[in-house]
């Protein structure tokens, strides 16, 4: 079991800014999600543990090692896998991976053809294992992207945003991916769709504006509002006499109809009894 412990770590940036305010979280093996909208501290948060950021205040320890001291102790054992990859050089899907299996130290030509074979069969790209990757659509670039990321070997992978622009199917075949892997791994999937946690993660926490406002398990989350959520269709003139008077938690059209949703702790007058979702409690939270 692989464990990643974050220790009240605060990070303030040159300018001033504070970016990360006392995060403390313990991470095993799985899929972790960190949900939370743009600029509340996902990306500070994953160049901190990587090292590419000192955090200004708290500790960090992968596998009971300190990594603030020795970034290395962590940064030999992860993957990476960013929102967007640049443009690639024009060589094949195949020597592209044995290039990069090279950075990560991995040495022995037997070993590297070894590991690129296994890994182009899990992500299904061995067919086009000669073509090359700027020629690929979305979701194989993506797929090609958790190949790169698992080359060595890694104990603990970063991935930003994985399914944007993605479409459903490629979507779902890469979540599929993304989960067969995380078995004996951390994955830490920083993301706003709510449905990719909720699909994916086994522990989540929801960050804003630096600071983690809440951790547990999905259906933990689900569960608080259990009860508490009361739906009805309305005029949209109606809207901001129910914001006056109720906790509006989301606004949604359905064919042409907006339909709100309000927390309170019994039924109010006009609205039924709704099934709380991950978005409920998302919205909740923010
Ligand atoms: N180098 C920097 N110097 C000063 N402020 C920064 C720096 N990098 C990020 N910030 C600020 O820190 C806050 C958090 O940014 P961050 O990129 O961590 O958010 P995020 O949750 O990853 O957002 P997004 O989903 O949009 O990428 C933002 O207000 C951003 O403007």
């Amino acid at each position: 079991m692989n464990t990643l412990k974050i220790d009240n770590v605060s990070l303030a940036y040159g300018n001033g800014y504070q970016a990360l305010t006392a995060i403390n979280l313990e991470i095993g093996n799985g899929i972790f999600g960190l949900l939370g909208p743009n600029g509340a501290g996902k990306s500070s948060l994953m160049k901190t543990i990587v090292g590419l950021q000192r955090p200004t205040e708290g500790e960090l320890h992968f596998n009971g090692s300190d990594i603030v001291k020795n970034p290395l102790d962590l940064q030999k054992h992860l993957g990476f896998l960013p929102q967007y990859f640049g443009v690639y050089p024009k060589v094949s899907t195949y020597n592209l991976l044995d290039h990069l299996a090279q950075l990560k130290g991995v040495r022995h030509k037997q070993q590297r053809h070894g590991q690129i074979i296994n890994l182009l069969q899990k992500v299904n790209l061995l067919d086009v294992k000669n073509k090359e990757v700027h020629t690929f659509s979305g979701g194989m670039k993506q797929r090609f992207g958790v190949a790169q990321a698992l080359l060595g070997n890694p104990k603990i992978v970063i991935v930003d945003e994985p399914t944007a622009g993605l479409d459903p199917e490629e979507r779902n075949r890469f979540n599929t991916l993304l989960s067969d892997i995380s078995e004996d791994i951390i994955i830490v999937l920083s993301t706003h769709l709510v449905e990719d946690v909720r699909n994916l993660c086994s522990t989540m926490a929801i960050i804003k504006q630096g600071r983690i406002v809440s951790q547990g398990t999905p259906n933990d989350f689900i569960g608080q509002l259990n009860k508490k959520l009361w739906r009805k269709p309305i005029k949209k003139t109606e809207l901001p006499h129910i914001e006056a008077t109720h906790r509006v938690i989301s606004k949604q059209l359905i064919e042409k109809v907006m339909h709100v949703t309000v927390y309170a702790d019994d039924c109010p007058k006009g609205f039924h009894g709704t099934t709380p979702s991950l978005e409920d409690v998302y919205f909740n939270h923010l």
